[in-house]
């Protein structure tokens, strides 16, 4: 078995040998193909709407690809509005004000402007585009009192800047994207004051929305409670889920694992910055999560594990619009294999009626039910019975989630490093297996594909949010429960 790489992100990047000399890397094209790739994706992957499903948009010619720099500075100067009047026209319609001075949302929405016919991920793109609101939240392990105490303080001093979210009132978001990290200090140094002083004395964590999701489910389900025995966080690094876990166990201990060392230790150090005292609940280790040990005796499967795998993260564009100077499909597919390897494993170290969560902060089905749906048809019992299935969520008010889906699509981009020529750079996409196979896709396998029957698993019961609907990143969380 080959030694897995320590920084699996970064190795799916290069998958591609001509990756970095690519054109698109080259042009900013990455843009377009982001969302010639979402666009194009069955409904419900990324949006909502009244048509079934998208038409396949035209090639990204339509903008100027395929055009050296020369000849886009000369097109522009030639016609100096139209350019322009097409990214007001999408800026207006998803009622985008702010932070559009950026030129990787400048070039996003140009991009978007390719797909005239792609109504319904306009509220989409338009979150993608705007800087990601503030959040925040109170410890759980604080005694009541205090929660109040800065409860009410919040109200008093920030109610103009933060709102408690609607489905949990110890989670604060900001009301506008004007409020973000960037610009916290400008926008309220009151609001950044308070919020350094109080995480230092351990008493609020900044997260995000989404982040915090997986272990909030496993809580409000009830399946990982103050008296919860033993949790593993598989893939801990930078360890905000691992402090969400400490906060709500009082008596059990959590392992958390990370197979980069040095992001280990990082972890290591927030602990102790965060002001809060844990040493007795926490055992790190530095292994390959898809390799984790699995314990011999039944008493030592774990109770709950967090299954937070590395990801191509374009949920996270918001927080970095780098992430889409980056992007293609070929990131998601190199991790596809590792994903369901990590998940496998874990589905073996947990306890029969143990409960766990696989999530990433990607939006591409490749990284998400394709694979919850290749691990959980794995790991079935002798005579074919499914041993785990997907539970449905607790009802959180307020909370949008969406379901998983059952249909997505494969594509993998061709590029080609010497030609600025259109034909040679495009996305493909494959209907099966033996078709990527036979056109040469990089790192195809068959679990790409959806199942050619996935009502057994119920995939809708993974949840999807979307960015447009908590203005949050993008996120997927499946609640998977050991029967057998
Ligand atoms: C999405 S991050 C986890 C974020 C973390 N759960 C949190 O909430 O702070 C993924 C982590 O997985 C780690 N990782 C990547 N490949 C791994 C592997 N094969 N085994 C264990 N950890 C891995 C990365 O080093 C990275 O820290």
């Amino acid at each position: 078995m080959p030694k897995r790489s320590n920084n699996p992100l970064a190795a799916a990047r290069k998958s591609d040998s001509k990756a970095d000399l690519l054109w698109h890397r080259k042009s900013g094209a990455a843009f377009q193909l982001f969302i010639e790739y979402y666009a194009c994706q069955p409904l419900g992957v990324c949006s909502d709407g009244t048509v079934k499903e998208f038409p396949v948009a035209k090639h990204v010619t339509k903008m100027n690809c395929g055009q050296s720099r020369a000849a886009k500075r000369r097109k522009k100067k030639k016609q100096p509005n139209n350019d322009r009047e097409g990214i007001d026209l999408v800026v207006d319609s998803v009622q985008i004000n702010e932070s559009s001075e950026s030129p990787e949302n400048e070039r996003l929405h140009q991009a978007f402007a390719a797909y005239e016919s792609a109504d319904t991920i306009r509220d989409f793109i338009g979150s993608l585009s705007r800087a990601l609101s503030l959040t925040f939240r109170i410890r759980q392990n604080l005694p009541s009192q205090e929660k109040e105490t800065l409860q009410r303080l919040i109200v008093e001093q920030f109610s103009d800047l933060v709102a408690p979210c609607s489905f949990d009132p110890l989670i604060y978001q900001a009301k506008s994207s004007n409020v973000n990290k960037g610009s916290l200090l400008q926008s309220s140094p009151a609001l950044k004051e308070f919020l350094v002083t109080n995480s230092q004395n351990g008493k609020i964590a900044r997260q995000e929305l989404a982040s915090m999701l997986p272990v909030l489910v496993l809580h409000r389900g009830g399946w990982l409670t103050s008296e919860t025995k033993r949790v593993l966080d598989l893939c801990a690094s930078p360890g905000s889920k691992t402090m969400q876990v400490l906060e709500i166990m009082t008596r059990g201990s959590v392992k958390a694992n990370d197979i980069n060392k040095q992001r280990l230790e990082s972890l290591q150090e927030s602990m102790t910055r965060s002001g809060m005292s844990f040493s007795s609940k926490i055992k790190f280790s530095n292994l390959d999560a898809s390799h984790f040990p699995i314990p011999l005796q039944e008493d030592k499967l774990y109770d709950c594990i967090i299954c937070d795998v590395p990801c191509s993260g374009d949920g996270t564009i918001r927080k970095d619009p780098r992430v889409l100077t980056n992007w293609t499909p070929a990131t998601s597919n190199a991790l596809h294999r590792l994903q369901v390897d990590i998940l496998a494993r874990a589905l073996k170290c947990l306890k029969v009626g143990g409960v766990m969560t696989y999530s990433t902060c990607s939006m591409n089905p490749i990284e998400n039910e394709a694979v919850v749906a290749a691990a959980l048809s794995q790991r079935k019992k002798g005579g074919g019975q499914p041993a785990f299935e997907l539970v449905q969520w607790p009802v959180m008010e307020g909370f949008i989630g969406r379901p998983g889906v059952t249909k997505w699509k494969v594509a993998d981009y061709v590029g080609d490093t010497d030609q600025e020529d259109d034909e040679k750079v495009q996305l493909r996409w494959h209907s099966s297996y033996e078709d990527a196979v036979e056109a040469k896709m990089e790192k195809a396998c068959t679990s790409m594909w959806p199942p050619l029957s996935t009502n057994d698993l119920h995939l809708d019961r993974c949840v999807r949010l979307w960015p447009q609907d908590h203005d949050s990143g993008g996120f997927f969380v499946a609640v998977i429960k050991r029967i057998g």
